[in-house]
């Protein structure tokens, strides 16, 4: 019998979407300037004037408005209710750390949700149904927690009662995952404006019955990938006697598959429940199976979800009402080896995927070379309809190989360490490439590493490289020169680019999500304002407060709104800051420790809502003091120029050569360990 369609609330939808301007709780004083500060008794070890420059003018009012370069992050409204298992009040904790917003256990949400501050709450699983009593859903965003280390899942009525459900077990990944997680769901990043624009896209199309068995070969799996698909019909869950499983897994065991993959890869998942006509194991007998296991997908914040065409109009329609931040990948499959698409019926198939998916997935079995030139007339019907759904299409079978090299929108791709190819005709993402450059589409191209080079948009001569993108423009560096594409003229341009920016913000907000320092205050000390542009740059994209500076006067684009710390007078005056990032010369490094120590993070002066949290330290080389270490003894959470060199290495290789190299890769590869 058919499963009913679940009574859904389309509470989280209006919250997500209706984000009111951001102010700072009322009962959060980090926004205000901290008493906390001044009673400290490390100021005297502070040495600022060994630093600063001698006529800076004195502490500007803390309430100038920033110049904003980048939109900042929308910052979600109401009130965020995090559900927890008796001792589990910890995650509240963390999640209120992570969206660097104060956090209640006061139960009564109907209270609550007429706040008009984003406030975090804890309710007790066993607690929520009284809590909810005469509350607006509407300004609440309900997220079920549930640890799973104990092997059992939560219960079916509370993930149906909540929004989004975060599963998780406590390992190191956890914070990080937890971010990436409330990142998504609260429409704080979204993955897909990047990709929709990028040139070429591919994804990986993993085989695995059990993920476990991904994880030690994941970072090589992915290297040219720019999403990971988990095939969950694939998935084998296991039975305690060891007898054969049944053909659908259970959503305990997805939900702990799709965990383990998330924590291990940093790149979005889709989540595909492949039926049985279209080369899948998912039966078909029940569509309702498949709303089930797609609709907990998007509970549980999965960035892509695959959505089969032929599953009846209604399932399609509810999920994408409640899709959330989560992008839906409407898919066709034809295998029947009489599809035609120059026939009407490609058209129709297009027009009805449409009508839900913002990606449109169409796949046929071919028999003949003649076939992909067809889909490459169909594609070109497609494009020239201009705005609207993606479109992704390959045939399958050998002879359909071409088509996988010349489709450039989610290209399924396979890898040798995979246990098998998900589809007859899939390629690797080195055979694609290498088809391309064959057909002179990728072409050879040659990189130069020039060592200490500095070049500002000014001193760069317009005849070597014509353009230079607004972020170098703004930091007044160029870092990267990137090939553009062959514009009508047919002739390639170098562009200026600027990609260690995107490293900084890329590793502040691994652990924080963007909207966790708009309007927080920051303090930047570095020997000169060219070093500390990028970091700037990137602080003003989140929407960071005010910004001191330590060590160097600003004069450039960016320097609007910059207050410089003058003396040890100015320390006492400043509110308490979120983020302290270094950029100081090695030999001067050690000079952030007073400071680090004075707002130090874990003292009992200061109480939890005010404290510092983020130390970014930028410099390298061999270095006096060690800032890093002074940094995690005194609470703040640390991150050395070794993550931001890796961010931007990732971000330099999709410049320079428009491929996808995972963090965890680089990482790997430069020789040092995650954790
Ligand atoms: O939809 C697709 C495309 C695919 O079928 C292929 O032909 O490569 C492989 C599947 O895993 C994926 O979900």
């Amino acid at each position: 019998m058919a499963t009913p369609l679940l009574d859904e609330t389309p509470a989280v939808e209006t919250a997500l979407k209706d984000p009111g301007p951001h102010s700072a709780s009322t009962n959060n004083s980090s926004t205000g300037p901290s008493t906390s500060t001044s009673a400290s008794s490390g100021t005297s070890a502070l040495n600022i004037a060994a630093i600063v420059s001698n006529n800076a003018p004195a502490v500007a009012s803390p309430n100038h408005v920033a110049p904003s370069v980048i939109p900042p992050p929308e910052t979600p409204s109401g009130t965020i209710v995090i559900v927890f298992g008796a001792g589990m009040e910890s995650i509240v904790h963390m999640v209120a750390e992570v969206l660097g917003k104060p956090w209640t256990t006061e139960t009564s949400l109907a209270t609550l949700a007429r706040a008009t501050d984003v406030v975090v709450a804890g309710v007790l699983a066993h607690d929520l149904d009284r809590s909810l009593e005469g509350c607006d859903r509407s300004s609440i965003v309900l997220i079920n927690t549930h640890c799973v280390e104990d092997g059992t899942a939560p219960e079916d009525a509370l993930t149906e009662t909540c929004d989004y459900e975060f599963l998780y077990s406590r390992t190191p990944f956890l914070r990080r995952d937890l971010t990436r997680f409330l990142s998504l769901t609260l429409g704080q990043t979204r993955p897909h404006e990047d990709l929709r624009t990028k040139t070429r896209t591919n994804f990986i199309s993993t085989t695995f019955p059990d993920v476990h068995a991904a994880l030690s070969n994941l970072d090589i799996l992915s290297v040219g990938s720019d999403a990971v698909e988990i095939r969950v019909d694939l998935l084998v869950e296991p039975t305690v006697d060891g007898a054969a499983a049944g053909s659908v897994p259970s959503l305990k065991y997805v939900g702990q598959q799709l965990m383990l993959l998330r924590q291990h890869t940093e790149l979005p998942i889709i989540f595909t429940a492949r039926c049985t006509k279209e080369n899948g194991k998912f039966p078909m007998d029940d569509p309702m199976l498949f709303y089930k296991y797609l609709r907990r997908a998007i509970k549980w914040g999965v960035e892509y979800v695959d959505v089969e065409l032929w599953l009846p109009e209604e399932i399609r329609r509810r999920l994408s009402e409640v899709k959330g931040h989560s992008i839906i990948m409407s898919a066709f499959h034809d295998f029947s080896g009489t599809w035609k698409w120059t026939a009407p019926e490609a058209q129709r198939v297009f027009a009805e995927s449409a009508k839900y998916g913002d990606i449109v997935k169409m796949i046929a079995m071919v028999s003949t070379i003649e076939q992909n030139y067809e889909l490459e007339y169909f594609r070109s019907t497609i494009k020239a309809r201009g705005p609207g759904p993606l479109l992704s299409a390959v045939n399958m079978g050998q002879m359909g190989q071409l088509s996988r090299a010349l489709n450039t929108v989610f290209s399924p791709i396979t890898h040798p360490l995979l246990p098998m190819i998900a589809a007859p005709g899939q390629l690797t993402a080195a055979e694609i490439n290498e088809a391309l450059h064959i057909m002179g589409q990728l072409p050879k191209r040659d990189l130069y590493v020039i060592g200490s080079f500095r070049a500002t948009p000014h001193s760069i001569s317009t005849t070597y490289i014509p353009a230079i993108s607004d972020a170098a423009r703004a930091i007044g560096l160029v870092d990267t020169i990137a090939l553009a594409a062959p514009g009508e003229t047919g002739s390639a341009r170098f562009i200026g680019e600027n990609a260690a920016w995107k490293g900084i913000r890329a590793t502040l907000t691994r652990e924080y999500v963007p909207s966790a320092y708009r309007g927080r205050a920051a303090i930047i000390l570095a020997g000169s304002e060219i070093d500390a542009s990028a970091a700037i740059f990137a602080l003003r994209s989140l929407g960071v407060g005010s910004i001191y500076t330590v060590g160097f006067k600003a004069s450039g684009p960016l320097a609007a709104g910059l207050e410089p710390f003058t003396s040890i007078q100015s320390v006492k005056l400043v509110e308490q800051p979120f983020v302290i990032v270094s950029a100081l010369p090695p030999e001067k490094s050690l000079l952030v420790q007073p400071l680090l120590r004075h707002y130090r993070t874990n003292g009992r002066s200061s109480p939890p809502s005010t404290r510092g949290k983020v130390y970014l330290d930028l410099t390298s080389g061999p270095r006096k003091g060690d800032p890093l270490g002074v940094a995690s003894s005194a609470g703040w959470t640390a991150y050395g120029s070794e993550d931001v060199s890796a961010w931007t290495t990732v971000e330099t290789l999709r410049l320079l050569v428009g491929q996808n190299v995972p963090f965890d890769f680089v990482r790997m590869a430069s020789g040092r360990p995650l954790f």
